[in-house]
């Protein structure tokens, strides 16, 4: 990296929520890794470059000594918490991100807009700036990551100005961005978008969802929007561009050369000896279609009744967004789904379905990737979605083949070496299970060869390195073309 990087205090990363969440156990503060896809895209980049992290430590601290102790704990990961009262982030975080702008982005229609949640959602963006503002000096580039934060470009800029620091302010959206059309029923979207405009330089995962926020701005805002991934709207320039996020693919080959990992993989692989495995990993989310991926799978064993206790289907659901209620509803339908399947397909020698809804542990997880025969994932909309990514990189040995949803982000990248179907069609789904697990071993090695190509070249640490130095090369020179 350009020195610009070499000393932390000169890059700022932004999330709402820290790499860390914070828990108060007996009197004192433990923390554990977040899940998801961003802070697994973030971390990524810890090898390369140094920054400090700001964001929302997951728990409400009032004290001021016991904050002390929180920003202790956090010191050592270059975390900066932000606190927060906890009715205002759970305004904020559940009311409105997750329930009413997590649906819009991933194109889905009939949100009703509410003004509590929205004045909480400014008030944290808020909140943020002050914090970042105090302490950015002229020439930090401050890197925003997400839906959460979209006001906060502009928040920011206005008090960098009034304090005279000038300071490079970039932002990454990690979900879809949707055709303007399913911003409508918002009323509040120009704030939203006109926030995200105060950045120097805009990341989105592929081109489509590039493509929509640049229409959007023009049909919006009457923004200019003639020169290629350039926005010119009141008198400022801002920079649009891909950046394929990816992940630390040398993390899964190191960890896979544990001898405990070494040691699971076997007893796995003697567990399930004669069996084809299929594994999912999601969070617990409408998005990622797991209520289609068990009716499909349900299809798939109806179809192939001669495949009876020959294939198993591991799903790991990773509790997510706990406190909304459609995320609840959800988990309930699931498991209602996930009995019915083996009532109907069960055997006395064993169930068709393993549907765990808990988190995994790193090692257990890169063995049960290795182990899996198919990876099958069918989001119905998905920035990105980096199991994809993880699956390949455990694959190395069994050039096991991904089944992966059209909608999902990495599916704009993937297409070639994997099988692509439609979601929401279950005999699509069900043939491309089948084909998945009797594809000949050379079409397998191909689909990895082509797979791994792009996993080792598009990594987390390349996707930071590349945004961090088109943004500094904005600070340099701003105003100048992209
Ligand atoms: O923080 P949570 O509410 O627990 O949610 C976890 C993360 O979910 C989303 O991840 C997205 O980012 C991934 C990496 O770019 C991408 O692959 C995936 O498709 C997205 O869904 C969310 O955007 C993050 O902010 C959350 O932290
Ligand atoms: O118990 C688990 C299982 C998986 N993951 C990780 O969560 C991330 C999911 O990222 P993805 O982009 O697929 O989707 P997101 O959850 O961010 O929407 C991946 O890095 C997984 O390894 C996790 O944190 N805990």
């Amino acid at each position: 990296m350009g020195s610009i990087t070499d000393d932390k205090r000169n890059l700022i990363i932004v999330s709402n929520r820290l790499p860390l969440s914070v828990k108060r156990v007996k009197g004192t503060f433990e923390s554990s890794l977040s899940s998801g896809g961003l802070v697994t895209s973030l971390s990524g980049l810890t090898k390369s470059t140094q920054f400090q992290w700001f964001g929302w430590p997951g728990i409400e601290v009032k004290d001021p000594r016991e904050q002390e102790d929180v920003q202790k704990s956090l010191d050592a990961h270059n975390a900066i918490p932000i606190f927060l009262d906890s009715s205002l982030a759970h305004e904020h975080y559940n009311g409105f991100s997750n329930r009413i702008l997590w649906p819009i982005l991933h194109y889905q229609s009939g949100v009703v807009f509410d003004e509590t949640p929205w004045q909480a959602y400014r008030r944290v963006n808020e909140l943020f700036a002050d914090a970042i503002a105090q302490t950015a000096e002229s020439g930090t580039l401050i890197w925003v990551h997400d839906y959460h934060l979209m006001l906060l470009p502009q928040l920011l800029r206005d008090r960098l100005k009034q304090q005279g620091k000038s300071c490079a302010i970039g932002f990454s959206l990690h979900t879809p961005f949707p055709a303007g059309d399913f911003w409508r029923n918002l009323p509040v979207r120009k704030h939203l978008i006109e926030g995200m405009l105060s950045s120097d330089l805009i990341g989105f995962h592929t081109d489509e969802y590039k493509q929509n926020f640049i229409d959007t701005c023009a049909s919006l805002l009457n923004a200019r929007t003639e020169i290629p991934n350039q926005i010119q709207y009141q008198n400022r320039l801002v920079c649009i561009d891909k950046f394929i996020v990816g992940i630390d693919p040398q993390k899964f080959t190191d960890t896979l050369q544990m001898p405990d990992v070494q040691d699971r993989i076997r007893s796995l692989k003697d567990r399930y000896k004669g069996v084809k495995v299929i594994v999912g990993v999601d969070r617990l989310d409408h998005i990622k279609g797991l209520t289609q991926k068990l009716k499909g799978f349900d299809a798939f064993l109806d179809d192939h009744p001669e495949l009876q206790n020959k294939v198993v289907l591991i799903q790991v659901a990773v509790p997510s967004r706990e406190d909304v209620k459609e995320y609840q509803d959800l988990e309930t339908e699931l498991c209602t789904i996930a009995g019915k399947i083996n009532g109907k397909h069960a055997t006395p020698e064993g169930t068709p379905l393993l549907y765990m809804h808990r988190s995994v542990p790193f090692n257990e997880l890169t063995a049960l990737y290795s182990v899996a025969d198919v990876c099958l994932l069918t989001s119905t909309r998905d920035g990105m979605n980096l199991v994809a990514f993880e699956y390949v990189a455990c694959q190395q040995e069994r050039h096991g083949v991904l089944v992966l949803s059209e909608f999902a982000g990495a599916a704009s990248f993937m297409t070639n070496g994997s099988i692509p179907f439609h979601p929401a069609n279950k005999t699509e789904m069900s043939e491309a299970i089948f084909n998945a697990l009797n594809l000949d071993p050379a079409e397998r090695k191909a689909k990895y060869e082509y797979l791994r190509g792009f996993v080792n070249t598009n990594t987390s640490a390349k996707w930071g390195e590349t945004f961090i130095e088109r943004l500094s090369r904005r600070c340099r020179r701003p105003g100048t073309s992209c």
